[in-house]
């Protein structure tokens, strides 16, 4: 006989938890033990093995700490982890060996093999941009997608060697030239309609490359989301980066 694994759902109300519900419970294997949002007492999550928290990025730190202090494996979406916030998780999550933390700044697949591809491709040009594309409820800049794969490609060029890249900007009073993330500029877009794209171009004399991804719906970080909650019991400690679990990192 097969168990079925245990889930509690954080932010169950937004866009994205209310997604996670869902597909936690048309997931056999699943069983959807609890849903929370805003104001709740997260209290024994339901007795959940594996809470999921997609909320807001002041929220979130406290919500994960509450679930490794009860023992309770986190697959987090939600964005704005910075270096000093890994750190406090990481120090929490060695006085509880047992329990894993999967950050994962994207689930879709597609964009896990964007940055891959981006990664790749960083040391061949010496100009490199990105624009990130979102719906306007989106509350924070750049995404957390966009943050990642300029932290990413910034670092395949150090490993490089590769310079600085080239922009004889002299005067830029509007912030026209967009937001500066290890060196790369990253653009962000809010348009009605949209929900989650991103577009890196890179340059080098006379020639160009483009890789684009685009999340048309929710639905489709949901397997990205479910292969989380699978592995993530099988995986103590902090991992930031799905692809780390399905043998692309
Ligand atoms: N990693 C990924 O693939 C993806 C990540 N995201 C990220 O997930 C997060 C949520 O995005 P959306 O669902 O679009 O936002 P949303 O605004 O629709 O939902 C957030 C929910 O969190 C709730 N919330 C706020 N504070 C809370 C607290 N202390 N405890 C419990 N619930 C609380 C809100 O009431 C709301 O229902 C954002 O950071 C977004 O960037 C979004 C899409 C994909
Ligand atoms: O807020 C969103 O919608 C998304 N947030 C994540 C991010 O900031 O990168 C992932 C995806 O882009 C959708």
């Amino acid at each position: 006989m097969t168990t079925s694994l245990s889930v509690a759902v954080i932010g169950a109300a937004g866009r994205m938890g209310s997604a996670a519900c869902a597909a936690v419970e048309g997931a056999s294997d699943l069983t959807l033990v609890g849903r929370y949002d805003a104001g709740d007492d997260l209290g024994d999550l339901g007795g959940a093995e594996v809470a999921v928290d997609f909320t807001v990025p002041d929220a979130s730190p406290a919500n994960v700490r509450h679930c490794v202090e009860h023992g309770v494996h986190a697959v987090v979406g939600t964005t704005g982890w910075s270096t000093d916030r890994l750190d406090t998780l990481r120090e929490l999550l060695a006085d509880h060996a047992s329990v894993g933390v999967l950050i994962a700044p994207n689930f879709a697949v597609g964009a896990l093999l964007m940055m891959s591809f981006a990664q790749q491709a960083a040391r061949f040009y010496e100009s490199v941009e990105i624009v990130e594309t979102h719906h306007p409820g989106k509350v924070d800049a750049p995404s957390g997608t966009a943050a990642r794969t300029a932290e990413l490609i910034a670092r395949a060029r150090a490993e490089a060697g590769v310079g600085p890249v080239p922009d004889a900007t002299e005067s830029d009073p509007l912030g026209a030239r967009g937001g500066d993330v290890d060196g790369i500029r990253v653009h962000s877009q809010r348009l009605r309609g949209r929900v989650a794209h991103q577009e890196i171009s890179f340059g080098a004399e006379g020639e160009a490359l483009t890789i684009r991804h685009d999340s048309f719906d929710r639905v489709s970080f949901m397997p990205g989301v479910l292969a989380g909650v699978r592995a993530v019991p099988e995986h103590p400690g902090l991992t930031v980066g799905l692809e780390h679990f399905l043998g692309l990192g």
